[in-house]
């Protein structure tokens, strides 16, 4: 079943210039229409600037498109009512890359965790302690973490506290933009594996959007490339890029040993 449409969204900044007349920036996206079904992975990839994080923005209802619509579950994101909001609210949720910056870093991380199930769940205290303990497992984190501040976990363990507060409302789609770029290769691979699990486990649908075509291709079972605000191409899990701005991504990839790597890489 289809879980997300997006229809012909375009995107436009205001000019923010004290010099000169206020105008219009050149469209941040133009005409990007593409859907999702429900626990699928759709990788967005595209070079710095292509309108990735924008695109993922207005997919999460935190910025207002210049045109289009946003379908999510059948209900427009933009035109809905407050009862249909709470719903995506917790049916719709986000890991980011720096997840540092989105927690306070004065709360433990039982309350980080513990506040969408304060906000959104009718749980006594007993039944919010059990499931706080349960998503700490679920990421693989010991329940000991739990009165800590984020300043005393790792990157990694920052970023899976991130992805159990997002799986705490049992979505149906999390937006994951750039969540695994700031780790460390072996890092990586261990979160990619969890998000792949979690997936499978609780018919999760994702947007995965990276710079990095590999993890790309290993986590989504579709692909779309982004330029200048365009969805250029769109491909499957197993099929091969094609127009030349997914070619110039793809040749941009790093041979993995040290001999292979020829100054074609570095002109
Ligand atoms: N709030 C804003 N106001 C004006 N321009 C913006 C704003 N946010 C993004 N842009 C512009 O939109 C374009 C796309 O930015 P965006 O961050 O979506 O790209 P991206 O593909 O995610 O890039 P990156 O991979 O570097 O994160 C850029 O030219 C950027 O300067």
């Amino acid at each position: 079943m289809t879980l997300l449409e997006v229809k012909n969204i375009e995107m436009q900044y205001a000019q923010r210039s004290f010099m000169f007349k206020r105008g219009q920036e050149d469209p941040v996206l133009q005409e990007v229409t593409f859907s999702l079904q429900e626990g699928e992975c759709l990788g967005i990839v595209g070079q710095s600037g292509s309108g990735k994080s924008t695109l993922g923005r207005i997919i999460l209802g935190i910025e207002r498109p210049t045109k289009g619509e946003v379908l999510f579950q059948g209900i427009n994101l933009y035109e809905t009512t407050s009862k249909h909001k709470k719903i995506i609210r917790r049916d719709l949720q986000a890991v980011f890359q720096n997840s540092y910056h989105s927690f306070n870093p004065k709360q433990t991380i039982f309350e980080i965790v513990e506040e969408p199930l304060l906000n959104f769940e009718q749980f006594s205290k007993t039944e919010r302690q059990h499931k706080i303990r349960e998503l700490l497992d679920c990421v693989e984190l010991e329940s000991t973490i739990a009165q800590k501040n984020p300043s005393q976990l790792s990157g990694g363990q920052q970023q899976r506290v991130n992805i159990a507060r997002a799986l705490a409302l049992n979505p149906k789609l999390i937006v994951l933009d750039e969540a695994i770029s700031s780790l460390d290769m072996i890092l990586q691979k261990h979160i990619i594996h969890l998000l792949k699990t979690l997936q499978k486990d609780m018919q999760l649908a994702y947007i995965f959007i990276s710079h990095d075509l590999q993890a790309t291709r290993y986590m989504s079972d579709r692909i779309v490339v982004m330029e200048h605000g365009q969805l250029v191409e769109e491909i499957g899990k197993d099929e091969a890029y094609k127009h030349p701005a997914s070619l110039e991504l793809y040749n941009a990839i790093l041979p993995s040993h040290p001999r292979e790597r020829t100054k074609k890489f570095f002109r």
